[in-house]
């Protein structure tokens, strides 16, 4: 559990960041969201202190920040940022063995993590581990970016953008790919995103950023059914809102026992968004939603997804 109290952070006579308050729970996805310049990325770097506060303190599961050793500290949180931050003159192995080689594991440690790291990241060892940064596509570094990351077992991940440079489909493919690495590992994530459809796929909570301030955090439904007026209203709202609701569910929590076979046939992790998409395609009122092996578990209707997107 990572905990915030009151704090801020003054560049000069600049307030970047204002007596911020906040607490993200163990395993749990937090999202930054806000405008440009509104102190997310100045919130992450201070969390691992990469900026050190004007004021406030930071606890993570119950210790002071301040009272952790760097090292200890570089080994409990993973830091991933857009563009990667590679080092280009490093193997692709190299780069990802960067913090557990300053903290002094053994090379045989090393070897396994990486090669773990890789195939959780689907790059396969025998051909990346070598490789050098230049080398890969933006999304494979990227992919890259977040293992090294991850490398000495974190229980935390402060993720900068991680996935801003990427075009929508290799964005959305990574997305997926951390969800799941994050649910196996368990680990607890605070990400800073301009995308709030990015925020509401990812996070349990979504805390909306304005002029240094938190103006709401809350859960994707909760703020998507209840914003704030203002600031939080204008960004949320609009025509997209009942979309945005369907992207908040999947099948697998709506769906009713199967009364025959329909056409369609969905996996039970697909957004209530994407299933309605399909079924405006093909024209049909019904789907069939199926488990990991294909078979059929249940069924949703169309009306049932009107219903779950409908704001009252
Ligand atoms: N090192 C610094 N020195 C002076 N001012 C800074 C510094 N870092 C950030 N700021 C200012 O603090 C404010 C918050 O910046 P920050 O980078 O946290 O915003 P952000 O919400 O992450 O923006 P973006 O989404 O554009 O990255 C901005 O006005 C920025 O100009």
């Amino acid at each position: 559990m990572i905990e915030v109290k009151n704090l801020s952070k003054q560049f000069g006579r600049q307030t970047a960041v204002k007596e911020l308050s906040f607490r993200v729970d163990s395993g749990r996805v937090c999202a930054l969201v806000g405008t440009s310049g509104c102190g997310k990325s100045t919130t992450l770097r201070m969390l691992n202190r990469l900026i050190e506060p004007s004021s406030g303190e930071i606890f993570i599961q119950g210790q002071k920040v301040t009272t952790i050793p760097a090292e200890q500290l570089r080994r409990r949180i993973g830091y991933a940022i857009q563009g990667v931050g590679l080092f280009p003159h490093q193997t692709i192995a190299r780069n990802i063995a960067t913090v557990p080689r300053l903290l002094g594991w053994s090379k045989a440690d090393i070897d396994a993590r990486v090669s773990e790291l890789l195939s959780l990241f689907r790059l396969d060892p025998a051909t990346f581990a070598g490789k050098y940064p230049h080398q890969l596509s933006g999304g494979e570094q990227q992919r890259v970016g977040v293992a090294r990351a991850l490398a000495a077992r974190p229980e935390l991940l402060l993720m900068d953008e991680p996935f801003g440079a990427l075009d929508p489909l290799t964005r959305e493919h990574l997305q997926d790919e951390l969800l799941h690495i994050q649910q196996l590992l368990g680990i607890t994530i605070i990400m800073v995103t301009h995308d709030l459809e990015e925020a509401i796929k990812m996070a349990d909570v979504i805390a909306v950023m304005d002029k240094g301030e938190i103006l709401q955090i809350d859960s994707p439904q909760a703020l998507l059914r209840h914003p704030r007026p203002g600031f939080v209203q204008s960004l949320v709202g609009g025509r997209d809102r009942s979309l945005r609701l369907l992207a908040t569910q999947t099948l697998a929590d709506i769906m009713a026992p199967l009364t025959g076979s329909a056409g369609t046939a969905l996996p039970a992790a697909t957004s209530l968004k994407d299933a309605m998409a399909e079924l405006l395609w093909q024209g049909e009122e019904r789907l069939t939603v199926v488990d990991e092996a294909g078979q059929p578990v249940g069924e949703v209707t169309l009306s049932q997804l009107l219903k779950q997107g409908a704001g009252a």
